[in-house]
């Protein structure tokens, strides 16, 4: 990978950038940003980082092989509009843009581009993203191994049909929000039972790490490892009795789905906008 020009420079941008960085994958001198305005913020992220930024799109997309989008999807019309006539069909353009099609962005640009469109989810700043992506048809095999290395950086990267992001984005996309409304009640109740705060926490977040790791590297399912810790007449069923008469297993089921047909409803909402902006 020789240069990569990231346009948007929030905390996606930035976890990347992080990441690159750890894993030695792009010089620093290589890796450039822009934003929409904040001045501030690109130096902030130039004195931590030793990165590039610029407002100058010539010397930005200047012989970069990769480019990501990073900006808010809202913002992905204009965004994209501003840098398209830098845009060529060899570059590799990656995005993080919560439902937008890689036909859009190719309508928005108004041209053919090799494309891998990616939902990452925010643990991307500590390496630990779930990230799922999907390619369109002009990606090389050798894009596809930059793809797979550049989101390899931030977590766990896997393939999927683009059909699928939306599945991703209510599954661990918009996960780790689901986990951390679940430590909230842990938290709240710790207080209720007469534990104090920081050690709960401690205890807390250990208990999510190992049950965690116990589902990755047990050959158990995560419902045998639950009736392991189960025993008869004991707390946990005590415990779990409370969690069945309130139908949370059954809750978190709707919130994921619920969450799956949002992301839908609002790429279509958003690709109908941006279909419209570009025909005006
Ligand atoms: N948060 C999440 O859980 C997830 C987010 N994503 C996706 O990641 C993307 C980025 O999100 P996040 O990092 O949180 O966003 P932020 O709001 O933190 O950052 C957005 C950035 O885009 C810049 N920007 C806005 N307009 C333009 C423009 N016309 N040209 C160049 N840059 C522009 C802004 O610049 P300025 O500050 O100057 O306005 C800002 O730097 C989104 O598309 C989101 O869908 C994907 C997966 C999960
Ligand atoms: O809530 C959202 O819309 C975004 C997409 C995935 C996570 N956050």
């Amino acid at each position: 990978m020789k240069k990569i020009a990231i346009v948007g420079a929030g905390s996606m941008a930035e976890a990347f950038i992080s990441g690159i960085l750890e894993n030695g994958l792009i010089a620093r001198n290589n890796i450039w940003v822009t934003n929409h305005s904040n001045e501030t913020r690109l130096a902030g992220l130039k004195e931590r980082y030793g990165i590039r930024s610029t407002y100058d799109l010539k010397i930005l997309f200047e012989d970069a092989d990769i480019v990501m989008l990073a900006m808010k999807p809202k913002d992905a019309d204009s965004a994209i509009d501003r840098i398209r006539e830098h845009l060529t069909e060899q570059m590799l353009v990656v995005s993080v843009l919560a439902g937008v099609s890689m036909n859009t962005i190719e309508t928005l640009a108004r041209k053919s581009l090799s494309i891998a469109r990616a939902m990452p989810n925010t643990s991307a700043a500590v390496g630990k993203s779930a990230t799922a992506i999907a390619v369109n048809s002009r990606i090389t095999n050798h894009q596809l191994e930059t793809t797979k290395q550049l989101f390899g950086t931030v977590g766990l990267a896997r393939f999927v049909e683009e059909g699928q992001l939306d599945a991703v984005t209510g599954l661990s996309g918009s996960g780790p929000a689901y986990i951390y409304y679940l430590i909230e009640a842990m938290e709240n109740s710790a207080a209720e039972i007469g534990l104090e705060k920081e050690m709960a926490k401690e205890l807390i977040v250990q208990t999510l790490i190992g049950a965690a790791e116990m589902v990755r590297n047990s050959s158990k399912s995560s419902e045998q490892l639950r009736l392991d810790v189960t025993s008869p007449g004991g707390t946990t069923e005590a415990g779990i009795r409370v969690l069945e008469k309130h139908g949370v297993q059954q809750a978190f089921i709707s919130c994921i789905q619920a969450a799956t047909a949002q992301s839908k409803k609002m790429g279509n909402t958003l690709e109908a906008q941006l279909k419209v902006g570009t025909s005006t």
